[in-house]
C-alpha cells in the first residue's frame, strides 16, 4: 500500500513522525529518527536561549502513559535552525522545526529569524506548553492566539503549523476554528499533553514528579480519546487547506489508522516513542499497512477523514 502524504509540496514516504519533546533534543537523537523508518523528524520545541528546564524527576512513565513537567529544556533556537537548514542542504525536506517562545515577542523574533533564513520546511509554533511555572498555555487564550497569528502573518510566508492543547468544549472548537480559518496556516497539530494532571505513588504517598508540586502534562493511552475528538472536531470545522497532524495516544498501526480516519494527514508519536525507541516507527507503519491491506485500502486518502456516525 501507498503510505505517502504531501503537505504543501513537501512529500513524506509515510505519515508517522516523532512528537516534539521525546528523544529529539540533540542532533544525535534527531539523526537517529531520520535514519529510522519515521516519515520525518520534529525538533524539541526551542526557546530563543538554551534552557536547562525544570528540576528532576520531571517525567515518569505511568501504567497507561506518561506525566511530564520538563520545562522546555532545549539547546536554543540557533541549534535547531542550524540543524534543519543543514538537513535541508543534505536534501531532507521532512523536518519540522518546533518553537515555543515564552512570550509573543519571543515567538515573533524566532519567526523573523526563520523568515530571514534559507529554511523552507515546516515550522511548528507550540502554543501549548503546560509546564513553565507561571505561564498559562497560549492556546487557551483565544485573543492571544489571534494576536500572534495576525502579527506573524504580516511578515511570515513559510509553512506554519500550530501545536494546540486539547479542548473539551464544542463551543471552543467553533470559536477557535473561526479564528484559525482567517489565516493561511499549513496545519494544526492536535493534541499536546493534557495539562496539569497528577499521578500518585501508593507506597510513598507522594507525587511522582518534582516540578509544580507534581502537576504535569499527561500523554499516552490515557489521551487517545481526547486526541481523536480534537482531530475530528477541527477536521469538520477547518478550511480543507489547513492540514491536520494527529498526536496523542499512538502506539500501534491501529492507533494511526484511527487518527487518519478522524482526519489526520500526518501523525506524531510522543510517549510510546520514549521506551520503545526508533523501532516503533517500522512496527507501527507495518501494522498500518496490514490493516489497510485487510480493508482493501490502497492509499491513505482512501479512508482519511471518512469516520462515519451511526
Ligand atoms: O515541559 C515541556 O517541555 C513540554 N511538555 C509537554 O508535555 N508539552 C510541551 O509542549 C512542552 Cl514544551
Amino acid at each position: 500500500s501507498n503510505l505517502q502524504v504531501s503537505i504543501n509540496d513537501i512529500n513524506f514516504n509515510n505519515p508517522v513522525l516523532n512528537a516534539a519533546g521525546v528523544r529529539c533534543q540533540s542532533t544525535t537523537e534527531l539523526d537517529a529518527i531520520l535514519a529510522s523508518t519515521a516519515g520525518g523528524a520534529v525538533t524539541k520545541s526551542a526557546t530563543l536561549q538554551p534552557r536547562n528546564g525544570n528540576e528532576t524527576p520531571r517525567m515518569q512513565s505511568l501504567p497507561f502513559g506518561s506525566i511530564n513537567s520538563m520545562g522546555l529544556p532545549n539547546y536554543g533556537f540557533d541549534y535547531y535552525l542550524d540543524y534543519v537548514i543543514n538537513q535541508q542542504i543534505a536534501g531532507n525536506q521532512n523536518l519540522i522545526l518546533s518553537i515555543a517562545g515564552l512570550s509573543i515577542a519571543e515567538n515573533l523574533t524566532m519567526l523573523r529569524q526563520i523568515q530571514a533564513s534559507d529554511y523552507q520546511g515546516l515550522v511548528e509554533l507550540n502554543l501549548s506548553c503546560p509546564n513553565v511555572a507561571g505561564k498559562s498555555q497560549v492556546g487557551y487564550d483565544f485573543e492571544a492566539v489571534a494576536d500572534i497569528l495576525a502579527a506573524a502573518f504580516t511578515f511570515f510566508d513559510g509553512h506554519l503549523g500550530l501545536k494546540l492543547p486539547p479542548y473539551f468544549d464544542l463551543n471552543q472548537f467553533d470559536e477557535l476554528s473561526a479564528i484559525l480559518n482567517q489565516y493561511p496556516l499549513t496545519y494544526v497539530n492536535s493534541i499536546n499533553s493534557i495539562g496539569n494532571g497528577l499521578a500518585v505513588d501508593l507506597d510513598t504517598e507522594t507525587v511522582v514528579i518534582k516540578p509544580k508540586a507534581g502537576f504535569g502534562g499527561i500523554g499516552g493511552d490515557y489521551v487517545k480519546p481526547t486526541a481523536l475528538a480534537n482531530i475530528r472536531a477541527f477536521r469538520l470545522r477547518l478550511n480543507p487547506a489547513i492540514k491536520i497532524i494527529g498526536t496523542g495516544g499512538i502506539s500501534s498501526g491501529q492507533d494511526v489508522f484511527e487518527h487518519i480516519l478522524c482526519g489526520a494527514d500526518l501523525v506524531q508519536i510522543g510517549t510510546a516513542f520514549g521506551p520503545e525507541g526508533t523501532p516503533i516507527f517500522e512496527r507501527v507503519t507495518d501494522e498500518l499497512e496490514t490493516i489497510m491491506v485487510a480493508k482493501g485500502y490502497r492509499s491513505l486518502a482512501d479512508f482519511r477523514g471518512k469516520l462515519k456516525i451511526i
